[in-house]
């Protein structure tokens, strides 16, 4: 569990680890806000807000009704670079959300989270399964995962739809996984049949991890992991799966045309309900053809194909 806290300053909560005041291995910062299924838009607003500041590894949990997002920065990270981080969630953040400060010894945080990370079965087949627990049950495929500190442990819905839909797929072939984050999705389209992927992400941290979880299964052979985003690939391909925030998805549609050979399949997800139709329509602006809107809670996943006679913009 996280060591005893204790504030260290008053105003805007700023705690530290007792006995270690001003001493961390990692900061960590954690909003907090209603559970309630209606805020599905709050968590939307603060993912972004934890990303734009530089905080993409963003842990989620429901505790005692609310819900609670945390990211970590460096225990390193200079005091005057806090201060204006801390001014900027102050002055940005909804009203809706509160906001804390802890130093967190980063041996503890870890074992705290493992302690926590309990098997997760998704869809029909899939089950994920953190690496230290003893051996899995044998009838699902299993998916052994240690995502470090990387998006992608399945207790994001998002990471659920996509590896429901891609159980769906039924002739996955070559693939890129655009966001790997942990890598969750790219070991589950393997061991679902998909023959070789490409997976990126524009994150050190989620290169690392998906390297490893590659390793983990056996599988590094089959993947191409690179840091980036979609201009490290090339098509054609026979699907793209891409779990990462409406804006960026949508802004990437003309990128999964390119990569993706007409007929051949898309999986977009992180996205709520309510964004989907302007993200459906910057995809069917690149021939996408949705098949079906998967959804938990309030997000949404879109499953489709490109279609054969998609348009051209000019030039291309
Ligand atoms: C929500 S996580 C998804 C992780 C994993 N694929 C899953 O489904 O659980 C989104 C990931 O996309 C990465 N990312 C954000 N913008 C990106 C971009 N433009 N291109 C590639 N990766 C991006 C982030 O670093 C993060 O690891």
């Amino acid at each position: 569990m996280y060591p005893a806290i204790t504030p260290l300053q008053a105003g805007l909560q700023w705690w530290a680890v007792a006995g270690r005041q001003g001493v961390a291995e990692l900061w960590q910062v954690q909003v907090e806000t209603a559970a309630d299924g209606a805020d599905g838009e709050v968590e939307e607003t603060l993912y972004w807000y934890l990303s734009e500041l530089g905080l993409p590894h963003v842990e989620r949990q429901i505790l005692a009704g609310r819900l609670v997002l945390r990211g970590y920065l460096s225990g390193e990270t200079p005091e005057g670079v806090m201060e204006r981080w801390r001014e900027h969630i102050r002055e940005r953040l909804t009203q809706k959300a509160e906001i804390g400060w802890y130093a967190v010894e980063r041996r503890d945080w870890q074992a705290a989270w493992r302690e926590q990370w309990r098997p997760i079965f998704v869809g029909e087949r899939l089950v994920i399964w953190p690496v230290w627990l003893p051996d899995p049950p044998g009838d699902r495929l299993v998916i052994p995962l240690d995502p470090g500190m990387a998006f992608g442990t399945g207790e994001h819905a998002t990471t659920r739809l996509c590896l429901r839909a891609l159980e769906s797929v039924p002739d996955l072939g070559t693939f890129a996984d655009v966001g790997c984050g942990s890598g969750v999705l790219t070991v589950a389209a393997l061991k679902l049949g998909a023959g070789r992927g490409w997976a990126v992400d524009t994150d050190d941290l989620a290169v690392v991890s998906t390297r490893k979880n590659l390793e983990i299964s056996g599988l590094e052979e089959r993947v191409t992991v690179a840091r980036g985003s979609t201009e490290q690939l090339s098509g054609p391909l026979d699907g793209v799966v891409s779990n990462i925030l409406a804006e960026v998805i949508a802004n990437l549609a003309p990128e999964f045309r390119r990569l993706v050979h007409p007929g051949g399949w898309g999986i977009f997800s992180g996205l709520l309900l309510t964004q989907a139709p302007r993200v459906v329509e910057a995809l069917a602006g690149q021939g996408f053809a949705l098949s079906e809107t998967l959804s938990e809670g309030d997000w949404a996943c879109l499953v489709g194909r490109f279609s054969a006679d998609r348009p051209r913009s000019a030039g291309s």
